[in-house]
């Protein structure tokens, strides 16, 4: 038997004329295993909801098929598609409790009341809102609802769980803790999950792989680590990961064993090609423009670096942030110790070639990962 729950295969989306209006989603494809929990990660605009409302089926798709648990879905009324929802605009129902609205997710499995009373006490207490089931929708909160709405998704047994933003109205303290609890209740039922966030830390902590999408095309669609570690594009790389990705133009010299990067302002970073593996040699060195990337933890501190100028020191409580002036722009380094660096402090930068990302400067696709093709 197949392991795909979902499969998504050249879908577009225009609101409006096919062809003239918004091209919200464009020729998305996408494989989801069964069992998975996927995260769809952008910025506002970039079609995250579009895509989840086309899976749902409360928006059609322009272009393209939808398959769910092996048989096409993509023009069926949403009922008849077995997904479960959390999301906005798809609220309680206001004559029900909120005990009700979770059991009516029950209706059609025919339980005992013992058995759907035992499920919903379940549930209600993962969400931590047993002190609310009681209460009709119109009189809990924000937050409240968006638990009662998540806890009316996640008691069914659907083929697809689709959850946007499921816990944008709570405080981080309770996202925190429901994370783990959600993760834990997903995967000990083997549901297949899709959840729409801006949020990385919440796509990183819930997800299996996460879907970076912007401008309506899918970027990357990998496990956190992957997306983090070998971003696939220079907006992959800068998008994900807290503080940004440090980004520099970069025009490439080489010859007699060396490799060396010039920055603005004449800043040179010198590396024994030798540091490379072949293959990097040989792309990097039939190039004369690129952008490199660099993770604000990977930046190391040397007394023999690239000079730098201490522009910002924050010690955040567990860790410091700096950003110095560097080759026209900024460098921000992350410490794990408090630094006492002074404004306007000298520093030297070092950059190790194993954690340098090279980007196209022209389509910014990755090249290498350190010593590595991308
Ligand atoms: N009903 C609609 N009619 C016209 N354009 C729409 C409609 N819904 C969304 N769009 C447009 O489609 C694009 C994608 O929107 P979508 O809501 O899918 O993005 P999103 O990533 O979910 O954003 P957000 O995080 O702000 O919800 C945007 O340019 C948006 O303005």
């Amino acid at each position: 038997m197949s392991d795909t729950a979902l499969l998504i295969e050249n879908v577009d989306k225009f609101y409006g004329p096919k062809g003239h209006g918004v091209h919200a989603v464009k020729n998305l494809s996408m494989n989801v295993r069964k069992g998975e929990i996927i995260a769809l990660l952008g910025s506002s605009g970039c079609g995250k909801t579009s895509t989840l409302r086309m899976i749902a089926g409360f928006e059609p798709v322009s272009d393209g098929t939808i398959s769910l648990a092996g048989r096409q879905v993509h023009l069926l009324p949403p009922v008849k598609r077995n997904v479960a929802m959390a999301f906005e605009g798809y609220s309680l129902y206001p004559p029900l409790t909120v005990r009700e609205n979770i059991a009516f997710a029950l209706k059609a499995k025919r339980l005992s009341q013992a058995e759907v009373d035992e499920k919903v006490a379940y549930i209600a207490k993962l969400l931590e809102i047993e002190d609310i089931l009681g209460r009709y929708p119109s009189s809990i909160s924000g937050g409240q609802q968006q638990r009662a709405s998540l806890g009316r998704a996640l008691i069914r047994d659907a083929d697809l769980h689709l959850l946007d933003e499921p816990m944008g109205q709570l405080e981080p303290q309770l996202r925190a803790l429901l994370r783990g609890r959600i993760k834990h209740y997903i995967k000990e039922r083997g549901l297949t999950a899709i959840l729409v966030t801006h949020d990385q830390t919440e796509a990183n902590a819930l997800a299996d792989r996460i879907a970076v999408m912007e401008g309506g095309v899918l970027q990357q669609f990998d496990t956190p680590q992957k997306i983090k570690e070998r971003p696939a594009n220079l907006f992959t790389g800068t998008f994900v990961g807290e503080p940004p990705m440090n980004v520099f133009e970069a025009s490439i010299s080489g010859g007699n064993g060396s490799l060396s990067f010039g920055l603005n302002e004449g800043v040179k970073l010198d590396y024994q090609i030798a540091a490379f593996s072949p293959g990097v040699q040989a792309e990097l060195t039939k190039r004369r423009k690129v952008v490199l990337g660099i993770r604000p933890y990977s930046v190391r501190r040397s007394a023999d670096g690239v000079k730098a100028r201490v522009a910002v020191n924050q010690w955040l409580g567990d860790q410091t942030h700096i950003a110095a002036d560097f080759a026209g722009g900024t460098m921000v380094l992350v410490e794990h110790d408090r630094t006492r660096l002074a404004i306007g402090e000298d520093i030297g930068i070092h950059l190790d070639p194993s954690s340098l990302h090279v980007f196209d400067s022209e389509t910014g696709r990755a090249i290498s990962h350190g010593k590595e093709l991308a």
